[in-house]
């Protein structure tokens, strides 16, 4: 079994992740986010950065599948903290309307994303954390990374619109979508539950 959890910078992915992987006792994959070399330099100066940051996700996005493909093979169960396909139609998308990455690094970006998702498996289900730009911007502030504090709520607005078309037209498998407006996973355990129960009841039938 293979949980995906999708959604905007600050949406609740890693907290949700880490909890689901507790319950369900599954291996958990977690974003490489303190040790990338590029996502600093990216938020000082994106135009400059862009096409580098996205070759970097996408390689380790693409071994995370591997390592992931190799778990299930095991009977494994996993939970995992973003998908391949965000960086392509959410991300690089973004940066390409926005003129921060040219033409010409998008279209090279988008051949190397065509042929490493072709050898990606969909995961069982796809969880949609879906959160309005007040909530995003409360948790990205509460996170408090240093290189973030300049994200400008354009950029999250963005990012949002692009998670709408893209979810609206996934087709690849199960869809589960959570509103996480108002819910509070972290100190109010009925909150975790009620999405364990979504997920079961989506996954399994149950309830
Ligand atoms: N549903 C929630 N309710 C309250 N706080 C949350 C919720 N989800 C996440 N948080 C808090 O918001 C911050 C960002 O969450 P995080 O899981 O890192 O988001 P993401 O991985 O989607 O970027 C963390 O400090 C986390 O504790
Ligand atoms: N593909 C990406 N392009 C640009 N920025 C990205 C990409 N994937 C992740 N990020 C950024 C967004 C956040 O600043 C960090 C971690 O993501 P989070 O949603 O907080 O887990 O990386």
């Amino acid at each position: 079994m293979h949980i995906a959890i999708v959604g905007n910078i600050g949406a609740g992915k890693t907290t949700l992740a880490n909890k689901l992987a507790h319950h369900f006792n599954w291996e958990v994959f977690l974003e490489d986010v303190d040790h990338n070399p590029y996502l600093k330099d990216f938020y000082d100066d994106m135009p400059r950065w862009a096409f580098h940051l996205q070759v970097y996700f996408l390689n380790s996005r693409f071994r995370q599948t591997q390592h992931i493909k190799k778990l299930q093979a095991a009977s494994k169960g996993v939970i995992q903290d973003r998908t391949i396909y965000e960086d392509a139609h959410i991300f690089a998308a973004n940066l390409h309307q926005s003129s921060l990455m040219t033409e010409r690094d998008y279209q090279n970006y988008l051949g190397l994303f065509e042929s490493m998702v072709s050898m990606v498996d969909p995961p069982d289900l796809l969880l949609y954390l879906r959160a309005d730009l007040p909530k995003l911007v409360q948790q990205i502030e509460r996170r408090n990374r240093d290189y973030e504090n300049n994200i400008k709520i354009e950029y999250l607005r963005h990012l949002n619109d692009h998670y709408e078309e893209w979810i609206a037209g996934y087709k690849h498998g199960k869809l589960l979508i959570i509103d996480v407006n108002n819910l509070d996973y972290v100190s109010r355990p009925e909150d975790l539950s009620v999405v364990i129960e979504r997920i079961n009841s989506t996954l399994f039938g149950l309830f």
